[in-house]
């Protein structure tokens, strides 16, 4: 891939951390026995941040996305996000907190095929009860690009284009937090630099903070951290590396 190297933001970070792991720990139980995929993970995701999370296959980045999220429960640690502990939080009120301050960009798309482009981006604000309004959504789509696909309907779009409806339907709620796994895993390069890019937009322009996992040291060249998980833990992090040195990293890690 040949992304340019992405600038950094001028935004200072907020002392209070968007999203706050203390001592994560998950073990998959099954009857072959327990899996332990985090062994102990703490770390502050500052606001206003763009974090990537690499490591080799295995190492727990999914299931720390799953977990920062809420989607799945840890099994000791305590997530809290936007100052709220997810932890004893009812179904209903995670779900509310899920819809309300995060946005979610995954490798498969999960767009609806029935709805149109627009329908799918309106769909979190009627999911919430709130008043789809058409300048916000035409807004949105302006901001990704799409504009003259409105009345599409997903399989009419390229998959560059259907993530970037993704991003598009996870900006209309404004979340303080956006969870991307894999956002460019299925995308080739040109079409993964515009949707990194709206990312890093997401944190530069609007203060949000992105937790991305990504495979590709030229994606994670966008965020300004990456932090290097290996066997459930932490194993370190590196802050504005070229994707040269983070794929170096990488190959320490795996070696
Ligand atoms: N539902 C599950 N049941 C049992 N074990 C699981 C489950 N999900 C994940 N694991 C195990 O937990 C560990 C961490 O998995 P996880 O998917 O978080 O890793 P990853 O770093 O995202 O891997 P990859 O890069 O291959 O996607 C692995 O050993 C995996 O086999």
């Amino acid at each position: 891939m040949t992304a340019t190297a992405p600038s950094y933001p001028s935004v200072v970070p907020d002392a209070a951390p968007a999203l706050v792991l203390d001592g994560i720990t998950k073990t998959y139980r099954s009857k072959a026995g327990g899996v332990d995929a985090l062994r102990g993970v703490t770390y502050h995701f500052p606001r206003g941040s763009f974090t990537a999370v690499m490591g080799p296959s295995g190492s727990g980045k999914s299931t720390l996305l799953q977990c920062a999220a809420g989607l799945d429960q840890p099994t000791t640690g305590v997530v809290v996000l936007g100052g709220v502990n997810l932890h004893g939080l009812s179904e209903v009120a995670l779900t509310k907190l899920r819809r309300e301050e995060m946005g979610f960009v995954f490798q498969a798309y999960n767009l609806l095929p029935s709805l149109t482009v627009y329908d799918n981006v309106a769909l979190p604000l009627r999911l919430t009860g709130k008043r789809p309004h058409r300048n916000d959504i035409l807004g949105v789509l302006e901001q990704v690009g799409l504009s003259d696909k409105v009345k599409r309907r997903p399989a009419e779009l390229s998959g560059g284009q259907q993530q970037r409806v993704a991003i598009a339907r996870a900006l209309i709620t404004k979340p303080s937090v956006f969870f991307a796994d894999e956002p460019t895993g299925a995308l080739d390069s040109n079409s993964s630099r515009q949707v990194l890019t709206l990312l890093r937009e997401a944190t530069d322009r609007a203060g949000q903070t992105v937790v991305m996992v990504t495979h590709d040291p030229v994606a994670a060249a966008y965020a300004e951290r990456v932090v290097f998980l290996s066997d459930g833990l932490i194993a370190g992090h590196l802050d504005r590396g070229t994707p040269g040195q983070i794929a170096a990293a990488m190959s320490d890690l795996e070696r």
